[in-house]
C-alpha cells in the first residue's frame, strides 16, 4: 500500500488536565501518514508532536475524531484488541530505549513475541539483530552497549514482529552525532529497501533531512509540511515558528 495512506489521523483533539488547568495538547488535527513512507514530525516544545504519535500508535486514547491504521479504527477497540493490536502491527521507539538491563539484546529483541504468545525463533531474532548491524553484541546486555548500539536493538526489538508501522519518539535524542548519523542511515534503509512505514518526532534538523516529508506542528495544530527536506530549510521553518511562539 504504498503512499496509500496507512495511518489516517481525523480531526483528532486530545486535552489534558481539568477546568482551568486544561491544555489542549491535539487541536482538530488531520493528517495522513502513507505507507512505505518516512514522515518527521515536528515543532516547538510542547506543540504536541508526542501526543500526536501516541495517539497515531494506540498507546493513549483520542477525546475526539479517529485514528485509523490500515482500516482498523483505533477508537472502536477495546482495551484489550487496542494491547493486541500496538503488540501485532505497531513498533515503538523511545528517547531513553527502554531496554531491560538484565536481559541480552537477544533477549530483549524476544521479548515482544514471547508477550504476543508466540515462540521466538532463534533465526529469526538473530536476523532482527543483524540487520541492524548487530550481529556480534547478541550477548550483550544493555550496559556493555554504547548508546547507539543499545538504540538500534531497541529498533530491531520494535521490528521483529514485522509491524505495519514504526514510531519513533526522538530516537537520537540521547545519541551523539556519530551515533545518530547511523541510526538514521539505518531508519533510512528500512524504508528504501523494505517499504517500511516510520513516522519520528525529532528536535533534529540533520535527523528529520532523512525522512521523505516533514510534518510541522505549532499551539496542538498542523502548521505545515515540507517535502525532500534538507537540515537548513527544517532549520528555517522551526525558527520561524518558535519566533511565532
Ligand atoms: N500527561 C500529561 N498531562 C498533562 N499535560 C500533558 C501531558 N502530556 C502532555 N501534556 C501537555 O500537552 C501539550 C503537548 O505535549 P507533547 O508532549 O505532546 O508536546 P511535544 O511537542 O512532544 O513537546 P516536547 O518537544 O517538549 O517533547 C503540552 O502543553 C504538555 O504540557
Amino acid at each position: 500500500m504504498d503512499n496509500e495512506a496507512m495511518v489516517t489521523v481525523s480531526r483528532v483533539g486530545k486535552t489534558y488536565g481539568r477546568r482551568d488547568n486544561k491544555v489542549a495538547a491535539l487541536d482538530d488535527v488531520s493528517v495522513r501518514f502513507p505507507g512505505g513512507r518516512f514522515t518527521a514530525v515536528m515543532g516547538p516544545s510542547g506543540s504536541g508532536k508526542s501526543t500526536l504519535l501516541q495517539c497515531a500508535a494506540g498507546i493513549d486514547r483520542v477525546d475526539s475524531g479517529e485514528v485509523e491504521l490500515a482500516g482498523t479504527f483505533l477508537n472502536k477497540l477495546s482495551e484489550s484488541a487496542l494491547t493486541k493490536l500496538r503488540r501485532d502491527r505497531i513498533g515503538f521507539v523511545f528517547q531513553a530505549f527502554n531496554l531491560v538491563p538484565s536481559l541480552t539484546a537477544r533477549q530483549n529483541v524476544a521479548l515482544p513475541l514471547m508477550l504476543a504468545g508466540r515462540r521466538p525463533k532463534r533465526r529469526d531474532v538473530d536476523a532482527a539483530l543483524d540487520r541492524l548491524g548487530l550481529a556480534d553484541r547478541r550477548r550483550h546486555r544493555p550496559g556493555e552497549m554504547s548508546g547507539g548500539q543499545q538504540q538500534r536493538v531497541a529498533i530491531a526489538r520494535a521490528l521483529v514482529t514485522r509491524p505495519q508501522v514504526l514510531f519513533a519518539d526522538e530516537p537520537t535524542g540521547a545519541l551523539d552525532s556519530r551515533s545518530s548519523r547511523q541510526v538514521m542511515d539505518l531508519l533510512r534503509e528500512l524504508v528504501d529497501q523494505q517499504r517500511q512505514t516510520i513516522v519520528m518526532v525529532t528536535h533534529d534538523p540533520v535527523a528529520a533531512s532523512f525522512a521523505d516529508e516533514v510534518l510541522f506542528l505549532a499551539d496542538g495544530r498542523i502548521a505545515g509540511s515540507l517535502e525532500a527536506p534538507t537540515p537548513e530549510l527544517v532549520a528555517a521553518r522551526i525558527t520561524k515558528l518558535e519566533e511565532q511562539q
